[in-house]
C-alpha cells in the first residue's frame, strides 16, 4: 500500500518565502464561559502558488479556526499571517475587507447563494459590491468553466447541489483570487458531485495556478489534494504529500488513538 510521503516530524514546518499564504507561530484563544480554548498554538505553515492543501484533523482540532485566521476571517492572538505579501495583523477593517475581496476566495459547504437572484446574477455579485460593473466576458468564461453556460438564468433552487456548488465556486473564483479557502465544499454532495467539485478544485491549482486550501473530514476528498495537513488540538501534528485515501485514513486513525 502507498502510505504518501511523509514529511519532516510533526509540528516543524520549513518556511518558504515564495509562500502565497504564511502563517508564522499562529496562536488563537477564544473564551469559553470562564475557560479559554486554545483553538491554535504555534502553528507555522506555507501554503505555495498553485498548490492544492488539505486540512484535516478530529473534531475540534481548530481547522476551521485555522481557515478563518488565513483568510482574515478572525484575527490571531499571537503570531502573523501573510497573504499574497500583505501581513494581515494591524490592516483597518476596510482594508482586510479590500484584500478579502480582491485576493481571496471563500466557498464553504452550505452554498450561501442569494435564493433570489440567477445563477449570473449571484456569480456576478462580489465584483458589483465592490462597486464595479461586472466585465461580461469574465462571468461567462468562469460560468463556462465550471460548466454552468446552460444554467445563467436558473435560480438556486433549480438546481442540484453539485451545480449550486460549482456556482459558489464560480462566484467565489470571478475576482480571480489568488487563494481560495472551502471549508468542507462537498459536506453536503452525493459522492458523484463531490468528485466533480474536487477534480474542479484539482484542476484550477493544476492549470491556473491557484492556491486552494480546503479543511475536510473525508480521507477521498483530502486524497485529491497535493498535501494533507494534520492538526491535532490546535497544532501541526504531521503532513502528508501525494496522499492515498488509505494513508490519511491511517493518518487520521493515529491521530484519534493518540494518547493525550
Ligand atoms: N467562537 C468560538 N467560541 C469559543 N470556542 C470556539 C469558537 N470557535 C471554535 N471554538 C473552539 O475552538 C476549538 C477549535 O474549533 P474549530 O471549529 O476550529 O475546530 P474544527 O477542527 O474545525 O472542528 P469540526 O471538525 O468539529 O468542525 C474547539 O475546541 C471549539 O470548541
Amino acid at each position: 500500500m502507498d502510505v504518501g510521503t511523509p514529511l519532516g516530524p510533526p509540528g516543524v514546518a520549513h518556511v518558504n518565502t515564495k509562500a502565497i499564504v504564511q502563517l508564522r507561530s499562529v496562536g488563537k484563544t477564544y473564551a469559553s464561559g470562564d475557560n479559554q480554548v486554545a483553538a491554535l498554538t504555534n502553528v507555522t505553515l506555507d501554503f505555495l502558488p498553485g498548490t492544492f492543501t488539505a486540512v484535516m484533523g478530529p473534531s475540534g482540532s481548530g481547522k476551521s479556526t485555522l481557515l478563518h485566521c488565513a483568510g482574515g476571517l478572525a484575527c490571531v492572538d499571537t503570531g502573523e499571517v501573510v497573504v499574497a505579501g500583505t501581513a494581515l495583523n494591524g490592516l483597518s477593517e476596510n482594508a482586510l475587507t479590500r484584500l478579502r475581496r480582491e485576493r481571496i476566495g471563500f466557498v464553504f459547504q452550505s452554498f450561501n447563494l442569494v435564493p433570489s437572484l440567477t445563477v449570473w446574477q449571484n456569480v456576478e455579485l462580489p465584483i458589483r459590491l465592490a462597486g464595479r460593473r461586472a466585465p461580461q466576458a469574465e462571468v461567462t468564461a468562469v460560468l463556462a468553466g465550471l460548466g454552468l453556460t446552460d444554467r445563467v438564468r436558473h435560480r438556486p433552487d433549480q438546481l442540484s447541489g453539485g451545480q449550486q456548488q460549482r456556482v459558489a465556486i464560480a462566484r467565489a473564483l470571478v475576482t480571480r483570487p489568488k487563494v481560495l479557502f472551502a471549508d468542507e465544499p462537498t459536506g453536503a454532495l452525493d459522492s458523484r458531485a463531490s468528485r466533480d467539485v474536487l477534480v474542479l478544485l484539482r484542476n484550477m491549482a493544476e492549470r491556473s495556478g491557484q492556491t486552494i486550501i480546503m479543511v475536510t473530514h473525508d480521507p477521498a476528498a483530502a486524497a485529491y489534494a497535493g498535501r494533507v495537513v494534520f492538526l491535532g488540538d490546535g497544532r501541526v501534528v504531521g503532513e502528508l504529500l501525494d496522499p492515498t485515501p488509505e494513508a490519511v485514513a491511517a493518518h487520521l486513525t493515529q491521530l484519534e488513538q493518540a494518547p493525550c
